[in-house]
């Protein structure tokens, strides 16, 4: 295995876009509290990081339907049998903090060199490629003229989404993922009547070696990155409450939350696409959870007025009065900038832009939604200030009834300066970022000496002395190596009619 280093390009975004993330990560507030040197140096081991795949695969094991220690058995077993690991057994972690999370390090970046011929496939499939997925037929833009089932491939990421469908060679930019072993030929691919579906190339030979989980255990467990997990577990649910999740496509939270309520009480979960609203429907089937509603709804109207009274047309479902839920998860949708890896973008700083003011018409109805002392937790998957520290300075300027809480867990580092939030305010967001604390605030747990520091609520008697470091390295490694995640806001608070507007 090559040592462990930057082997892909930083991610190709719009000149203006980067120039936009350079400003937010050299900010005045910033710059003055670490320097501006270390800040750009900062914010170009960001860029690197997102080009990659994180060190660890995260998994959710369904602890509503088994103990987590026979899950990671059922797991082990499966791996044993995939071809790519030999008969060997990987490492399967659990998380101290987390408990119903398993980590599988991902082996890479390995000593695969390209062969031809060449396919060539979209980014996003290429990003899946580099979390463990075969190639999936739809994402298959370019094969040779001449490919086959059964003939061995290098297959390329399109990282500025240039090629053109059925293309039998490409030029522009591409980053080489593995090697495989095509499972179609190219006529099956481009040229059937039918929307073509199943597994396109299997890939043999990765850059990035981690499982497929494909049809995997599918009822037992759910990949989800540990920040997103990290939300729910922060929401706090509790079985028999009426809980809201306003963005809930394709479902990994609602199912979490739906979980850690052990099926009683009643998720109710809302997307604006009715295609995704099926995917949570489909996935609360397979999780065996079914306290779980879903609608088809856009959220931002999803408060009853006396008009949608009147032509309310879902029973029990949207729009909703006032005060109606404990709890409630905005997942927001976001310009993404933080999902790993990322080798390239092409949206303008205009789309990348438009995110904060949806955002904030979806708070305003989360917050008249929520009940007198309940809990709202904001969520993105971004990394820019507009749409994590800059929310949360204007929902708690718009909403004097909000409060900021502690989260628990606490895993993640803490949210950055340049949106005028205090220190102390800083400590209680939650921004995981692959980087050395990016927040320039004093204090970041995981930097104090192990001495110092505060053990987790509900955490066991210490360990001996070596096991702790030991804990401490692997925590902050899969800390860090983990999916940069945005602010989480986790807010409690009365409703009251003067924060309507
Ligand atoms: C970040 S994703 C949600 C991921 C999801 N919470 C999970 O953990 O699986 C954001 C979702 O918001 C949905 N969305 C965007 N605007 C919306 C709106 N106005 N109302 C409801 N859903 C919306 C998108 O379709 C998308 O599925």
């Amino acid at each position: 295995m090559l040592k462990k280093s930057f082997v892909f390009p930083k991610p190709a975004l719009r000149p203006e876009v980067q120039a936009h993330l350079r400003n937010i990560f050299t900010n005045k507030e910033l710059v003055a509290a670490v320097g501006h040197e270390e800040a750009e140096s900062r914010f170009d081991e960001l860029l690197c990081h997102l080009s990659h795949p994180p060190s660890f695969t995260c998994v959710r094991v369904s602890t509503h339907v088994e103990p987590a220690d026979a899950i990671r058995e059922r797991l082990r077993a499966e791996l044993r049998q995939m071809s790519c690991y030999n008969g060997g057994d990987i490492p399967i972690l659990s998380h101290s903090q987390v408990p119903d999370v398993l980590l599988l390090p991902v082996i890479g970046p390995r000593p695969a060199l390209p062969e031809s011929p060449e396919v060539i496939v979209g980014a996003q499939c290429g990003n899946a490629v580099l979390r463990g997925a075969h190639v999936f037929a739809p994402g298959i833009l370019s094969a040779p003229k001449h490919m086959k089932a059964g003939d061995r491939v290098s297959v390329f990421s399109d990282v500025e989404g240039r090629c053109t469908r059925g293309a039998k060679d490409f030029q522009g930019k591409k980053v080489f993922v593995g090697n495989g072993v095509a499972a179609m030929g190219r006529a099956d691919i481009f040229c059937s009547d039918e929307p073509v579906r199943g597994v396109g190339i299997r890939m043999v030979d990765p850059v990035y070696l981690s499982p497929s989980f494909d049809d995997l255990l599918p009822s037992l467990v759910f990949l989800q990155n540990l920040p997103s997990v990290v939300v729910s577990h922060v929401l706090g649910p509790r079985p028999g409450e009426r809980v809201l999740d306003m963005c809930a496509a394709p479902g990994g939270k609602t199912t979490h939350i739906g979980a850690l309520m052990k099926g009683e009480g009643e998720v109710v979960a809302l997307d604006k696409i009715s295609a995704k609203v099926e995917r949570i429907r489909q996935n609360a089937q397979i999780l065996q959870l079914d306290c779980i509603k879903a609608y088809c709804f856009n959220s931002t109207q999803a408060v009853r007025t006396e008009h949608a009274q009147l032509s309310d047309a879902v029973a029990d479902g949207p729009p909703f009065p006032e005060e109606s839920f404990d709890r409630v998860l905005l997942d927001a949708p976001c310009s993404g900038l933080g999902q790993r890896p990322n080798m390239g973008c092409s949206w303008s700083l205009r789309e990348i832009r438009s995110y904060q003011p949806l955002q904030r018409k979806l708070f305003h109805t989360a917050v008249r939604l929520l009940k007198r002392g309940g809990v709202l937790v904001y969520s993105t998957c971004t990394v820019t200030l507009a749409e994590n520290e800059e929310q949360v300075a204007w929902a708690l300027d718009t909403f004097p009834c909000l409060t900021l809480q502690p989260q628990e867990p606490h895993i993640g580092g803490q949210g950055m300066l340049g949106a005028g939030l205090s220190h102390d305010q800083l400590r209680l967001l939650q921004r995981f970022s692959p980087v050395r604390e990016m927040s320039g605030v004093p204090g970041d747990p995981d930097l104090d000496p192990p001495r110092t520091r505060r053990p987790p609520p509900g955490a066991g008697p210490p360990p001996p002395a070596g096991q702790h470091r030991h804990h401490r390295l692997l925590h902050r490694q899969v800390r860090q190596d983990l999916t940069v995640y945005g602010a989480h806001l986790r807010s409690h608070g009365p409703s009251c009619a003067t924060r309507l507007i």
